[in-house]
């Protein structure tokens, strides 16, 4: 007997037809087999469309975080990798506490540096007691750590650089010390393996400096003593006659000193979330999200430039196919002058800025939104009684409340986007503070849903 099968192939030897088959069985069977092939074909036809489908839905969305520098755009991105990419958030969160004993210490050292010199007004000097000089004694051992925490976040091979700070309109005293950048994200290695280092190796083995348990150690003698230059009038009449510029978290890590230098601290969200590290270069924040139920996929890319004017030459290759802008315009900086050029007011700085973001031809399709930032702090200087109208002259006398300055800016912002895009487009507009993480993710929700829903109505109009 003859088998008409490759006997090699388990599927023929399956399939194949029984040896004695009648001439209607025969036809039966094959009218089966055309049917079954006409099937499969369709199933290849449609696996092939669905792929096709699926590639063409593989869509981007792409963001831009803009702004002057400390605008917020930074922390407004730990908010969306807190909300969207809560896995590595967790992952990083430790490797932040040598970033925010860094904001720490800087801001200790900055305020005895400028207890040290007399007064650039009038040249008044400070009326230290023996009490300040025995602190800043005491205290000495962080410029060490100050400088011991750089190598750290920014190791050997990343060599660290300085940018110039801001500096507020009312007084003279520029921030005390320059900023600090790292050259690359890569910090949270370095960080994490000193942290293993640490933990595995005896002190006198080490020759490369001291490590983060060396570190968080001397941070930990100095608590008291850091509390108590804070928490001294003197001190704080000081900070605030000479509107000494600390960095905007400055007040916030200070006032949390005790719970930051203790040895088994471990850095909460809003910790990490107000910490300040400037990086050179751009690392996009990627996720993906559903489109809809039926499986195609986001990916979304979320871009954080640097915001000083030297910086915003290196904008224009971001703007290629840009979905969505997020315009971070710190609105409490109303009394304030940039630090790249004094002469020029920080509002109308961002006014200048937006008026530019709206005219560009290449972003005239993008979804524009803006947050008013820094919320918080805008309320607290018209508590001070800070009058609006004196750096603001066109605000006149509409009153001098957070809710009217507010209401007032997002027309002005509004208006200049009509004035200036060239096509009509919606522009919204949120008031932000954006290192309250309750408030901003739910802005972020709003934002995301808008963003998706244009791309989709765009996408569907392609
Ligand atoms: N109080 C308060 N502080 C804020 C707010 N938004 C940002 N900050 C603080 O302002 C400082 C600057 O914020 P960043 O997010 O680093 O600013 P940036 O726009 O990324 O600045 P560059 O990187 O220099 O362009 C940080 O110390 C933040 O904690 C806010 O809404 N309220
Ligand atoms: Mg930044």
């Amino acid at each position: 007997m003859v088998f008409n099968y490759d006997a090699s192939d388990p599927l023929a030897v399956i399939t194949a037809a029984p040896p004695s088959e009648t001439p209607e069985q025969k036809a039966a069977r094959e009218e089966r087999e055309a049917e079954s092939r006409r099937i499969s074909n369709q199933i290849d036809e449609e696996l092939r469309l669905h792929k096709a489908d699926l590639k063409k839905h593989e869509q981007m969305v792409k963001i831009l975080l803009l702004g002057q520098s400390e605008s917020g755009k930074s922390t407004t991105l730990k908010n969306f990798r807190m909300q969207f990419a809560a896995e590595n958030w967790a992952k990083e969160r430790a490797s932040w506490r040598t970033v925010i004993q860094l904001n720490l210490v800087r801001s200790v050292n900055a305020i005895l540096d400028a207890v040290k010199h007399p007064d650039a007004d009038d040249g008044s000097k400070i009326p230290l007691t023996e009490k300040h000089q025995l602190l800043a004694i005491r205290l000495s051992p962080l410029r060490r750590v100050e400088e011991d925490l750089k190598r750290l976040l920014g190791a050997a091979a990343n060599p660290v650089e300085v940018a110039v700070p801001s500096s507020p309109t009312r007084t003279v005293s520029p921030r005390p010390s320059a900023e600090f950048y790292v050259r690359s994200w890569e910090w949270q290695s370095f960080v994490e393996a000193s942290q293993n280092r640490s933990e595995n190796s005896h002190p006198r083995t080490r020759h490369e400096g001291a490590n983060s348990i060396d570190i968080s150690e001397i941070i930990a003698r100095c608590s008291e003593d850091i509390r108590e230059l804070w928490e001294d009038d003197i001190i704080q009449d000081m900070v605030k006659r000479r509107g000494l510029r600390l960095e905007d978290s400055a007040t916030f890590f200070l006032n949390a000193s005790e719970r930051i230098a203790a040895r088994d601290y471990h850095p909460g969200d809003d910790d990490v979330l107000r910490a300040r590290l400037l990086c050179r270069n751009i690392v996009p924040l990627s996720w993906t999200s559903n489109l809809a139920s039926d499986g195609k996929t986001l990916t979304w890319k979320l871009y954080d430039v640097g915001g000083s004017r030297t910086q915003r030459q290196a904008w224009l290759p971001y703007f290629e196919q840009v979905t969505a802008i997020i315009f971070l315009a710190p609105i409490s900086c109303f009394d304030e002058r940039l630090a790249e050029d004094p002469r020029v007011n920080r509002l109308e700085d961002s006014f200048i800025l937006w008026k530019a973001i709206c005219s560009s031809q290449l972003l005239k399709s993008t979804t524009m939104i803006i947050f008013l930032n820094k919320i918080d702090l805008l309320a607290k200087k018209i508590a001070n009684g800070v009058m609006v109208r004196q750096f603001l002259p066109s605000y006149a006398d509409r009153p001098n409340e957070t809710k009217a300055v507010v209401k007032y800016l997002k027309t002005k912002f509004r208006d200049t986007a009509r004035n200036y895009s060239p096509e009509p487009r919606t522009c919204h507009i949120y008031a932000t503070t954006v290192v309250d993480t309750h408030e901003t993710a739910q802005i972020l929700v709003s934002v995301r849903d808008g963003i998706m829903r244009e791309h989709l109505k765009k996408a569907t109009l392609m």
